[in-house]
């Protein structure tokens, strides 16, 4: 045939087939989800999350030892409250000093300096009824309300030490209010805003949800996440969070969400673009190994390697012990 017809002689070799992509994953584009219960001595297996625990304060530094040896750079945590009577109606417990979360962060701040420190904010594990947010009395979320505490309890982790805020709940506005306190308390210019800008409802946080005991009492999260279906929702609420403020634009679930990853990366060439790969894509792909699907490991990588071709340069993946052996660097 003529000779642009020829393809091959471009990726025969194993280097000129890394060559062929734009983006290879390195550790340092990893962040590795931790949860952090109220109990210093917790060390609990969850189930639902192969591999993954429920620590306490107690076990972090031993646990992530390790993993900061092997090349980890960047945690985000998430607190789990287990003391009964924590939770309440406006998620008191969420910003108070001697909770998991700034306990963790000033920990590990102390312990592991050169650990970028990423808090997950967001309500629903700590309000007695599971939204990310404060309700109104017919149930609904109320927006002021919860972007006021959302945007309070950012603070307080990012004063604590957090380098990155990183407000999951899918309110209205957060991205601003959060930019304003942050300027207000001079610690805009240390603080990294990682937004959840596109976050879809669905089925692919189940294991997420008995990790951090956060499902909600009643109803659903499909007034403030995103529907499956809106990419153009998802495209605004990227444009409106990059006008907010927004330093990092992230789309979570990741797998099934890769066109608003590459939206995303249209939309914010100037930025960083993350991705979150969550508990149900980390569960299937361990669920589809298990049956003889397919490798493990050959798995989480084509499916980090769809990730990155899809835009993003920042994976949230459980995954990221693994990664520590599995690359060079
Ligand atoms: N703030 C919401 C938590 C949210 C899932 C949910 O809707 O419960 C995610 C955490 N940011 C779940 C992440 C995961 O499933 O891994
Ligand atoms: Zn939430």
């Amino acid at each position: 045939g003529d000779i642009s017809s020829q393809l091959h002689g471009g990726y025969f070799h194993p280097l000129a087939r890394s060559w062929q992509a734009e983006r290879q994953l390195t550790k340092s584009m990893l962040i590795y989800p931790l949860f952090i219960t109220d109990n210093d001595d917790d060390m609990i297996l969850v189930p639902s999350l192969p591999g993954q625990h429920q620590l306490g304060i107690g076990r972090i530094i031993s646990f992530l030892e390790p993993l900061v040896h092997k090349g980890l750079r960047s945690v985000i945590l998430f607190g789990v409250p287990m003391k009964p009577g924590t939770k309440d109606a406006l998620a008191s417990a969420a910003d108070d000093p001697e909770g998991p979360v700034i306990r963790a962060i000033r920990l590990i701040r102390r312990r592991f300096p050169q650990l970028y420190i990423c808090a997950d904010v967001c309500l629903c594990e700590y309000t007695s009824h599971g939204h990310c947010g404060i309700l109104r009395d017919d149930g609904s979320l109320n927006n002021e309300l919860s972007v006021d505490r959302i945007s309070d309890v950012a603070v307080a982790y990012a004063k604590a030490g957090a380098h990155c805020v990183a407000p999951s709940d899918m309110n209205d506005g957060r991205i601003r209010a959060i930019k304003l306190k942050l300027i207000e308390e001079g610690i805009s210019h240390k603080t990294t805003l990682m937004s959840y800008s596109a976050k879809f409802s669905g089925c692919l946080y189940g294991p997420f949800r008995d990790a951090a005991g956060s499902a909600p009492s009643f109803g659903d999260r499909k007034c403030y996440q995103l529907p499956p279906g809106g990419r153009g929702l998802a495209r605004r609420a990227i444009t409106r969070d990059m006008a907010e403020g927004a330093d990092i634009i992230m789309v979570k679930p990741a797998g099934q969400y890769l066109d608003i990853i590459s939206d995303a990366k249209d939309l914010g060439k100037d930025l960083p673009v993350a991705a979150y790969q969550v508990s149900g894509e980390y569960a299937m792909i361990h669920a589809g190994a298990k049956a003889g699907v397919f490798d493990l490991k050959e798995m989480a990588v084509e499916s980090a390697e769809a990730i990155l071709r899809a835009g993003a340069t920042i994976i949230v993946s459980y995954f990221t012990p693994e990664f520590l052996d599995w690359l060079d660097n």
